[in-house]
C-alpha cells in the first residue's frame, strides 16, 4: 500500500505504529479525522495475515469512527487501533500498560476502548497508564462492557428498517438471521427473542452458538449457510465485508441490520443490495449505541443520558432512510451524506480564533 496516497486520498491525519519488545505490542494508531473532537474508536486485537491486512482494517475501522461519532451527534472525531495478535494467546498485562503510555502520549488526540478481541479488564489496564481510555469497569466510576448497550442500538435500530420494510416495527414471528453471536449479538439475540422473532444463527465458536440455541430457541446453520437461509432480516454481527460478490446473490432478507463494522467490501455492493430493493441499515448509524455510552464517561458518566441518546438511533436510521428516499440515494450514502455535511458545518464553525483555557497560549498570557 502507497500510505501516504492512501491516507491523503481518505484525508486521514495521523498513524502510529507501536512496538514493544517486551511485552510483544505491535499496535497501530489511526486518527482519521479530529474536526468534530478527540478521536474515539476503540481497540481492536486479531490474528491478522499480513501487516498489510492489519494496516488496512486500522484505516478502514478509523475512518468508519469519524463518520459513526458524526452521524450519532458527538462532538468526537475518529479514530482505531489494531493490535497484532492472538487475544487468546498473546495478551499480557505489560502489553496494554505499553499500549496504554502510547496513548498517553498522544496527549487526548486519540481516546480508546473496548473492541473486537479487547475487554473491560483490558481498559482497566491501560488506564493505569492514562486518562483517554473509555469503557473502563463501573468500579471506577466508568460505564463498563459497551456490547449490550450497542446491541440495544442495533435492535431500536433493526425495527426502524423494519418499519420501513414490512410497514410495521414489531418484530415478533419475524425470522431473523444472525451471523456471530458474540458480545453484542448474544445480547441482540435476547431482545430479539423477548419480541417473539425467530433466530437463526451461526457462528465459528460452537460454544457460543449453543449458548442462543439454548437460552433463546435459536435454530442453527453452518457458517457459510447464514446468507442464504429463508429469513425476513440478515443481522451481521461477526467481522467486516460479508456484503460481497460471493454473497449478495444469496441473499434472501428484505432488510440488512446488524452490528459488524464496514460490513460493504466496496460501495458498489451497497449499491446493488439497494437496486434489490434491501432496507440496508448502515452499520456505522445502527450499531454507534456502544460508542454513545462510552463518550458519556468524558462528562461523568450517566446511564439514563446515555440510554437516552442511544434511543435516538431509531430516529437516526428512519431519518437515513427518509433522505435515501426523497434523494433517491442508497442508504449508506445517504448516511455519509448526513456525516459529512455535519463535519462541515463545524468545520466553518470553527473558523474564528478563540482563546481557550485548555489552549496553551491562555497560560502564558495569565
Ligand atoms: N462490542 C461493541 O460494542 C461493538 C462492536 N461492533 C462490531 O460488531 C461486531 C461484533 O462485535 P463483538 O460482538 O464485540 O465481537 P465478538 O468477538 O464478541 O463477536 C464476534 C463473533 O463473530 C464470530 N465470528 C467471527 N468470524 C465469523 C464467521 N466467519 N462466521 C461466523 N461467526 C464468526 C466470532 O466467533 C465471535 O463469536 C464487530 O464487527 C465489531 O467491530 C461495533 C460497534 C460496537
Ligand atoms: C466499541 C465502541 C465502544 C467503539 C468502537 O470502536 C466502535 O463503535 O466500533
Amino acid at each position: 500500500m502507497e500510505i501516504f496516497k492512501y491516507m491523503e486520498t481518505y484525508d486521514y491525519e495521523q498513524m502510529v505504529i507501536c512496538q514493544d519488545k517486551q511485552s510483544g505490542l505491535k499496535a497501530i494508531i489511526v486518527i482519521h479525522d479530529t474536526t468534530l473532537g478527540p478521536a474515539l474508536g476503540g481497540t481492536r486485537m486479531w490474528t491478522y495475515k499480513s501487516e498489510e491486512d492489519a494496516l488496512e482494517d486500522a484505516l478502514r475501522l478509523a475512518r468508519g469512527m469519524t463518520y459513526k461519532n458524526a452521524a450519532a451527534g458527538l462532538n468526537l472525531g475518529g479514530g482505531k487501533t489494531v493490535i497484532i495478535g492472538d487475544p487468546k494467546k498473546d495478551k499480557n498485562e505489560e502489553m496494554f500498560r505499553a499500549f496504554g503510555r502510547y496513548i498517553q502520549g498522544l496527549n487526548g488526540r486519540y481516546i480508546t476502548a473496548e473492541d473486537v478481541g479487547t475487554t473491560v479488564e483490558d481498559m482497566d489496564i491501560i488506564y493505569q497508564e492514562t486518562p483517554f481510555v473509555t469503557g473502563v469497569s463501573p468500579a471506577f466510576g466508568s460505564s463498563g462492557n459497551p456490547s449490550p448497550v450497542t446491541a440495544y442500538g442495533v435492535y431500536r435500530g433493526m425495527k426502524a428498517a423494519a418499519n420501513e420494510a414490512f410497514g410495521t416495527d414489531s418484530l415478533e414471528g419475524k425470522i431473523i438471521a444472525v451471523q456471530g453471536v458474540g458480545h453484542v449479538a448474544y445480547n441482540l439475540c435476547r431482545h430479539l427473542h423477548e419480541e417473539g422473532a425467530k433466530l437463526i444463527v451461526t457462528d465459528i465458536n460452537k460454544e457460543a452458538v449453543d449458548r442462543v440455541v439454548g437460552e433463546f430457541g435459536a435454530t442453527a446453520v453452518d457458517p457459510d449457510e447464514i446468507y442464504g437461509v429463508e429469513c425476513d432480516i440478515f443481522a451481521p454481527c461477526a467481522l467486516g465485508a460479508i456484503i460481497n460478490d460471493q454473497t449478495i446473490g444469496q441473499i434472501k432478507a428484505k432488510v440488512i441490520a446488524g452490528a459488524a463494522n464496514n460490513q460493504l467490501r466496496e460501495t458498489r455492493h451497497g449499491d446493488a443490495i439497494h437496486e434489490m430493493g434491501i432496507v440496508y441499515a448502515p452499520d456505522y448509524v445502527i450499531n454507534a449505541g456502544g460508542v454513545i455510552n462510552v463518550a458519556d464517561e468524558l462528562n461523568g458518566y450517566n446511564r439514563d443520558r446515555a440510554m437516552k441518546k442511544v434511543e435516538t438511533i431509531y430516529d437516526n436510521i428512519a431519518k437515513v432512510i427518509e433522505i435515501s428516499k426523497r434523494d433517491h440515494i442508497p442508504t449508506y450514502l445517504a448516511a455519509d451524506r448526513l456525516a459529512e455535511e455535519r463535519i462541515e458545518r463545524m468545520r466553518n464553525s470553527r473558523s474564528q480564533f478563540l482563546l481557550n483555557e485548555r489552549h496553551i497560549l491562555s497560560s502564558r498570557t495569565r
